[in-house]
């Protein structure tokens, strides 16, 4: 954690009693962080602070049971919630009916905020999380960008190519992505406590974009919101909760708000229906965050080696446990009456190769026919290029209709298979190589250095990368460390050792310094990324997130930016 003792004591933040500010003081920021939306931020934290605090600790005592050797399973608890037929979630807002394609994008830099709103997608995702590296600059600009996208106002000048950006005609409906529950938000204190990001995250965008958001984008509902990571039903009780405050607080109708869950954990998928019943005033349906769903995958079974994963490249929908939690999540959502969405094919345009870029986009059309074919009402990309191919794909298959919610129509449906638990544990197939070990490393500590420069996703041969791609790559090369995985070295058995890995790393180090140029690898982070990339993946206890221990490189305080003098 740096302190930059050079930054002038005033002017400062006007704080409400017991919060402090640590972060830079910036006039545009004081905009964002007045002194009734840091009251409404500090009401969300002393509200549920305890409530996370019990949820992180569950989250905690299940992996112990993981790692005792029980598996995920259905709560026999809440068999009743599962079984009964007559609950829905409350019916889709017009707004959001057609969600067919959504771009997503980190909240900042400004310019990719307004690309993605005109980019002809439906919604539009900005991402605080895994998209976003969460530097006090990164989140506070993204807070401004927001708040101007909503009020229509945002606008962004490009001096060096001389191309001034502002919103089009139609542009898409704004979801608000916050951070994952676990990540702390160091800059603000609450009561001497860092506050818990995701609550810092929507209340300052709540506060300041609810009213301009009902009247304008959500045509009397929202604001809208995709909610990450979540284990367990309780984790979206707490989320319920959160809703109804800002609600009452707002003076606007209970069930205005609406949020997406991603199903991106493997404890998760066990609780969709529990999810959706908490949140069925609130919600707008769930999402397949398949890329976070191995990371957990990983994560939920790092004790066991007879779960080892294949190379990551080779962990994709087709297999069996990620095709089945596709259709479960389908026919839950279906059944409750939302929208069951996709998720986001890696690729993205190839500029210096056009067979290459068109093999690419084949890959997006195929992965976006699965989708559609299974009964998804909707999917996500990673750039405005992918964005005609992928609207062709659904929009032809759903011939005009908004969504297929009500067709019960897909294979999900078709199938009428009854997906099993023993459906979505199955092990996934296929080789593991040191040349996966290679590629995990090799992407790992760009992604790292890059993270740690502020840029939360980046493009890395060819594919999309991004904090859940990262998490594979590192608790991948965990796992198969921890269990000395054989792996394949083009037809020889070798084991994965911690001195492999230091081999590699240094092997990969210097290939990445001869792709990217000295100069760049001496002027990044790189060094700084390449040992924390090795130290976590040679850890003898798995951390969590890689972004929380890598968050303590990141946090800049400034004494003197709040509190000592209080205006
Ligand atoms: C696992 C998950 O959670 S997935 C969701 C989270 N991940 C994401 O959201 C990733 C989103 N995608 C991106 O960040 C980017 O597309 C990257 C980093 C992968 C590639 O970005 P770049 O290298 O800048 O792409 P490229 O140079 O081709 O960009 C061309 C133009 O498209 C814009 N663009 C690219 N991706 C996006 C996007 N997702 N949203 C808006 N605009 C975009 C660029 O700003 C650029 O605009 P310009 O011509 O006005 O300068
Ligand atoms: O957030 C999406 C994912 O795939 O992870
Ligand atoms: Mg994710």
């Amino acid at each position: 954690m740096a302190t930059n003792a050079a930054a002038p004591p005033c002017p400062c933040y006007d704080t409400p009693e017991g919060v402090d500010i640590l972060g830079r003081y910036d006039p545009e920021f004081a905009a964002i962080l007045t002194r009734d939306a840091l009251a409404f931020v500090a009401g969300l934290q002393r509200e549920f602070r305890g409530a996370v605090r019990y949820a992180m600790e569950r989250r905690r005592e299940a992996q112990r049971r993981y790692d005792a050797g029980e598996l995920p399973r259905f709560d026999p608890a809440t068999r009743p919630v599962r079984e009964a037929g007559s609950w829905a979630c409350a019916p889709v807002p017009p707004a959001i009916a057609d969600r067919t394609v959504e771009i997503t994008g980190p909240a900042e830099p400004r310019k990719m905020v307004i690309n993605a709103l005109n980019s002809g997608a439906k919604v539009f995702m900005a991402d605080f999380e895994d998209a976003l590296s969460p530097t006090w600059e990164n989140l506070m600009r993204g807070q401004v960008n927001l708040r101007d996208a909503v009020a229509g106002t945002i606008t962004y000048r490009d001096a060096a190519r001389g191309r001034e950006y502002r919103l089009g005609d139609r542009p898409a409906t704004l979801f608000v992505r916050p951070r994952g529950w676990h990540l702390p938000e160091a800059h603000v204190l609450v009561d001497g406590e860092p506050a818990i990001g995701c609550l810092v995250d929507f209340g300052l965008y709540f506060f300041h974009s609810h009213a301009a958001f009902r009247s304008g984008q959500g045509a009397g509902f929202g604001p809208f919101f995709y909610l990450p990571k979540m284990e367990h039903s309780r984790e979206a009780r707490i989320w319920k909760g959160v809703f109804e405050r800002a609600e009452k607080e707002a003076g606007i109708g209970r069930g205005s708000i609406r949020a997406t869950v991603l199903v991106e954990t493997l404890p998760a998928v066990f609780q969709m229906e529990e999810i959706l019943h908490e949140l069925r005033d609130h919600s707008a349906g769930l999402n397949c965050g398949r890329w976070d769903y191995i990371f957990s995958y990983v994560k939920t079974f790092r004790a066991r080696p007879d779960r080892l994963l294949p190379d990551r490249a080779l962990v994709g929908m087709a297999q069996h446990f990620m095709r089945s939690y596709s259709h479960l999540l389908i026919q839950t959502c279906h059944r409750r009456g939302v929208h069951a969405m996709g998720g986001m094919a890696a690729q993205i345009p190839i500029k210096d190769d056009a067979a290459a870029n068109e093999a690419a986009l084949e890959l997006v059309r195929k992965d976006k026919l699965r989708e559609v074919r299974a009964g998804h009402d909707g999917t996500w990309a990673a750039h405005p290029g992918l964005i005609p191919a992928i609207r062709e794909v659904f929009e032809g298959h759903l011939g005009g209709r908004p969504n297929q919610i009500d067709a019960a129509a897909g294979d999900a449906a078709r199938a009428g298979v009854a997906v099993t638990e023993e459906d979505l544990l199955q092990p996934p197939r296929g080789a593991r190589t040191v040349e996966g070990l290679r590629h995990n490393t090799r992407v790992g500590v760009q992604y790292v250095a890059a993270w740690l420069s502020g840029s939360g996703s980046v493009p890395l041969y060819n594919l999309m990368e991004d904090a859940a791609t990262a998490e594979i790559s590192r608790v991948q090369n965990w796992q198969w460390l921890r269990h000395g995985a054989a792996l394949d070295a083009g037809g020889v058995e070798v084991r994965a050792t911690p001195e492999l890995l230091a081999r590699v790393v240094e092997e990969e180090m210097a290939r990445v310094e001869a792709e990217v140029g000295a100069e760049r690898f001496r002027r990044g982070r790189y060094a700084e990324a390449g040992r924390i990339f090795s130290r976590q993946c040679t850890a003898p206890e798995l951390d969590d997130f890689l972004t929380l221990d890598a968050y303590n490189f990141i946090v800049v305080h400034h004494p003197g930016a709040s509190s000592p003098c209080k205006l």
